[in-house]
């Protein structure tokens, strides 16, 4: 029987990677393959973050086989290399190589991918689905409570991530009053009547619900999944540029893969020990002040590693929109490298002012 992907999407920042540790933690039985997809990927950031406190909250029992790494219940965890076919094909034969297969494949994307793409690849893709193959089983989209209704204004790929879900998570619901989820529930509904909306805290959901719609239990080998945003036409029109399945009593949007041209991704590096509030300064400098100037950066997001004079241990920097924080990852063995490195994304980015702002938080050595 084929193993199911599940799609886990949502804009920058609404909680992916929280629900993959999540589900990678939680004591399910399962064996769980994870495929990340995103933009710190390049930089070693986003596998860190979904590693840094494993599942035993250490890092010791962890084997790096190759791209691969494992966690001591069996998951396993890669970054996409060459196309998702491709990736997803490898892990198919990881599994057949150690004689052990996973229950599920979590697929998580970039928040600013629109999922048709990734969808319609896992869908039209026969080899994959083939015995011990791999059917896409569902899509679940998370969503910023307390940013979601900005974003769906400003962002075609939010509107459309909603717009694909099976199951829509309404997360950070801890940050916003109980009408406005509510309100935002209503607005979610405008655009996918069909999903089912569940509103979470730290993207902490019945597992059922992620794991195992029942695609590949129901349908067996070779079978084409039912999604919500697929089961009104069949692939042909799924493929078609503007077919008439969005038209169910929804919002109408033109699936497709063009981002926003002026947002784009930085990555920035220094090498050495920072002040953590030289750093402080200059970041709320940026997320605060700057932004509100003419022309000014407008960071959607930013992720960052960074070694602080005086501790052993990595830092980790997330920030969405206004709100960042800057927690302890795990100890660091070789403090010598002392790489720093911030990924932002967003608008108005000068890449040489991030480089030399992030440089002039390093402390000199006299
Ligand atoms: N207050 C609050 N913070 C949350 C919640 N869920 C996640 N966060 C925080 O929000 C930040 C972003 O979470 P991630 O899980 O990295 O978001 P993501 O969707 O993977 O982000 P991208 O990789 O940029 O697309 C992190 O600092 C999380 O700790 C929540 O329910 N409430």
């Amino acid at each position: 029987m084929p193993v199911g992907v599940c799609v886990i999407t949502g804009f920058l920042g609404s909680g992916k990677t929280t629900l993959v540790n999540y589900v990678l933690k939680a004591d399910h039985g399962y064996r769980i393959a994870v495929v990340l997809n995103d933009f710190g990927a390049e930089l070693g950031v986003e596998k860190m973050l979904v590693q840094q406190d494993g599942v035993d909250g250490t890092n010791e029992s962890r084997t790096l086989v190759e791209d691969w790494v494992e966690l001591n219940n069996g998951c396993v965890c890669c970054t996409v290399k060459g196309t998702l076919v491709q990736t997803i094909e490898g892990l198919l034969e990881k599994r057949r190589e150690m004689g052990e297969k996973f229950d599920f494949i979590l697929l998580e994307t970039t928040g600013l991918a629109d999922p048709g793409p990734v969808a319609r690849e896992l869908w039209v893709d026969d080899e994959l689905v083939e015995e011990d193959g791999a059917v896409l089983d569902s899509i679940v989209t998370l969503v910023d409570a307390s940013n979601v209704e900005k974003q769906l204004e400003e962002n075609k790929e939010a509107t459309l991530q909603v717009a694909y879900a099976d199951t829509i998570l309404l997360n950070k619901s801890d940050l916003v009053q109980v009408e406005d989820v509510e309100r935002i529930k209503a607005r979610l509904e405008t655009i996918n009547a069909e999903a089912e909306i569940v509103v979470t805290t730290r993207s902490k959901v019945d597992l059922g619900i992620v794991l195992n719609q029942g695609t590949v239990a129901a349908g067996g080998r070779g079978k084409k999944p039912v999604l919500s945003a697929f089961a009104a036409a069949p692939p042909s029109a799924v493929l078609s540029s503007g077919g008439g399945f969005w038209a169910k009593g929804v919002e109408k949007i033109a699936p497709s893969s063009v981002h926003d041209a002026q947002i784009r991704t930085v990555c920035v590096a220094a090498r050495g020990f920072m002040e953590v509030s030289a750093f402080e300064r200059w970041f709320e400098d940026l997320l605060w002040e700057r932004r509100n100037e003419e022309g000014g950066p407008d960071i959607l997001r930013a992720k960052g590693l960074l070694y602080t004079s005086g501790s052993d241990k990595r830092r980790v920097l997330q920030a969405v929109r206004e709100v960042y924080e800057i927690t302890d990852g795990p100890v660091e063995e070789n403090l010598e490298e002392a790489m720093n490195k911030v990924v932002f994304i967003g608008r108005n980015l000068d890449e040489k002012a991030l480089a030399a702002g992030l440089e002039a938080c390093i402390v000199k050595q006299s």
